[in-house]
């Protein structure tokens, strides 16, 4: 794909560094309704690792996964059910979804946007300063009037375990990718990227599914009845689950560069450090992401390379003089998701957009609220939806915590989804002024429930008005009324 833009060009309003979702909002936002310009400098595909590698593809594959557990737990759809997936149809589905790893619409988006695009790795070279080298090796030096934004995203983390590196392991662009299924498969890791795969790995076919997790617990950031349940329903579907077990070594003698999504070589074999040896056709690394920004000329405006972006509440870069610089997106690690790098890109575009007019940003303009609460869906079996803090992260920050939790099971809305549903949820309260600081939800089908949580503590709800936001029945949404009855019976055996 040729660059959208003048070949001889030097000069933009804004250059944004790194060509995700958040960076086309963060151009898009700046020059919208401002009259400035702004280019993309990409050095794979427009669009980033949520749409090629990550959220999308992973969607795509788990949401059959899902239909059919679904199916198969319904009286009446179960026979249907029992004649399994159609496993080339689920990845010609995924391939569509990645647009085959072909950026062409994204790059008209950003054209029809008026956005330029430059392919090509960028480094910092100086104030205001990118300069670009392109495949063919040649260099091209970029100036930005106004403003900088960094959103060079985050890569796999891939231990320096013995053996593990050699043995050429799949990593999330393989399992997000894959084109064959293998037969055993090692899977390192308990986070959301090792949950969500072993998910879909499980459903897609894999007969011997083996999690090694470092941590007591799956999903360790969430609410511990979250992996817990994740835990108990990937064991139910014959997931090995391996807690508190490290890799030590790994061999395998033919690893071969096969291609993305394919088994990279031959048997390996992975060692914990209780001596277990575990055999497996292709191992998969989800140990966490570690930021791009080793090698983007950090120390050319006097920063540290590596290591997350230190960012203020506008996404501006700390330590660096001038208010031109700005980072959005995994790269400044405050919430590794797409949805919070896009709003990141959202404030940043118009404080970039205010400044270059001679005004300052106004006070709305900040990424304060939105972190307050911030939201996420793992969409495992069950799925985890959350927004806001923990019980745990609430007691940390010294909130006066009052908690209320309710199984979801007991309720019309998600009896008539499936006899066996199973589901908790749970919010966090503040004491000192009755609003809720977190909520939790886990079951299947509880994605879109999330939303509504957002909202109450984004916006400082009182429970005393919640309480007249109505679910309608019968919907899972009824959780709402029940946490509500559930926390006043508590009250009053509290007072009685
Ligand atoms: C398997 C998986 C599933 C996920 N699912 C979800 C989900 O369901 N929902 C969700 O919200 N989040 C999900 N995430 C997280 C989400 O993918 C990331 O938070 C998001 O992609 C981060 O976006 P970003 O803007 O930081 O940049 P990235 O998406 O990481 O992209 C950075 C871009 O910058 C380019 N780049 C880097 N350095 C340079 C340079 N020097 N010059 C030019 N270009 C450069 C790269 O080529 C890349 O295109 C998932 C992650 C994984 C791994
Ligand atoms: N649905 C979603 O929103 C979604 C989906 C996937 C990823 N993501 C985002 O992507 C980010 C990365 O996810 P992730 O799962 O890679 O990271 P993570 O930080 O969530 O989890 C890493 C896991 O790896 C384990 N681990 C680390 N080193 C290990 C080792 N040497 N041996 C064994 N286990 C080890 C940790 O104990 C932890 O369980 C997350 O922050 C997440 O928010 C979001």
């Amino acid at each position: 794909m040729p660059a959208s833009v003048d070949p001889d060009r030097t000069e933009w309003d804004v250059i944004v560094l790194g060509g995700a979702a958040a960076g086309e909002n963060a151009a898009q936002y700046a020059t919208q309704f401002s009259g400035l310009s702004a280019v993309l400098v990409e050095a794979a595909l427009l669009g980033g690792e949520c749409s090629y590698w990550a959220c999308m593809p992973s969607k795509g594959l788990l949401r059959p996964v899902e239909l059919i557990d679904d199916a198969a737990h319904l009286p009446g759809t179960a026979k249907a059910a029992a004649h399994g997936l159609d496993v080339d149809a689920v990845l010609a589905r995924r391939d569509t979804i990645v647009k085959n790893l072909d950026d062409t619409s994204q790059v008209d988006w950003a054209v029809g946007a008026g956005i330029d695009v430059v392919r090509g790795y960028g480094r910092l070279t100086g104030e205001r300063q990118i300069t670009v080298t392109g495949q063919d090796g040649g260099t091209r030096v970029l100036t930005a009037r106004h403003a900088v934004v960094i959103d060079t995203g985050s890569s796999a983390t891939v231990p320096g375990t013995p053996g593990l590196r050699e043995a050429l392991p799949w990593t999330s662009h393989d399992v997000t990718n894959l084109h064959e299924v293998p037969r055993r498969v090692v899977l390192v890791g308990g986070g959301v990227v090792a949950c969500e795969a072993a998910t879909w790995l499980r459903g897609l076919g894999v007969e011997e599914l083996t999690l090694v997790n470092r941590g007591d617990r799956l999903l360790a950031r969430q609410e511990p009845f979250a992996g817990e349940l994740v835990a108990d329903k990937l064991r139910a579907d014959g997931v090995h689950l391996y807690s508190n077990a490290s890799v030590t070594s790994v061999q395998r003698p033919d690893a071969r560069d096969t291609g993305t999504g394919r088994t990279h070589g031959g048997e390996v074999r992975v060692t914990l450090d209780d001596g277990t040896v575990l055999t497996a056709d292709e191992v998969v690394v989800a140990t966490g992401r570690t930021p791009n920004s080793g090698d983007i000329g950090l120390d050319a405006v006097g920063l540290r390379a590596g290591g997350y972006v230190d960012v203020d509440d506008q996404q501006q870069v700390r330590g660096v003089e001038g208010d031109w610089l700005y980072a959005i997106g995994d790269v400044c690690g405050k919430a590794l998701l797409t949805h919070m790098g896009k709003y990141q890109a959202r404030i940043v575009g118009e404080v970039i957009a205010a400044r270059a007019a001679g005004k300052a940003p106004e006070p709305g303009l900040s990424t304060a609220a939105g972190h307050s609460a911030v939201p996420q869906v793992t969409f495992t079996n069950p799925e985890v939806g959350s927004a806001g803090l923990t019980e745990q992260q609430a007691r940390e920050a010294g909130l006066d915590v009052e908690t209320v939790e309710f199984d979801m099971a007991a309720l019309a809305g998600t009896y008539v989804q499936r006899d066996d549903y199973v589901g908790r949820a749970k919010l966090v309260l503040d004491r000192s002024d009755d609003t809720i600081v977190g909520a939790t939800f886990v079951g299947p089908g509880i994605a879109e429930m999330v939303h509504a949580a957002t909202i109450a503590i984004v916006g400082k709800v009182p429970l005393a008005t919640l309480w007249h936001a109505v679910p309608s029945y019968p919907t899972v949404s009824e959780t709402w009324l029940r946490l509500h009855e559930t926390l006043n019976a508590q009250r009053r055996g509290a007072t009685a």
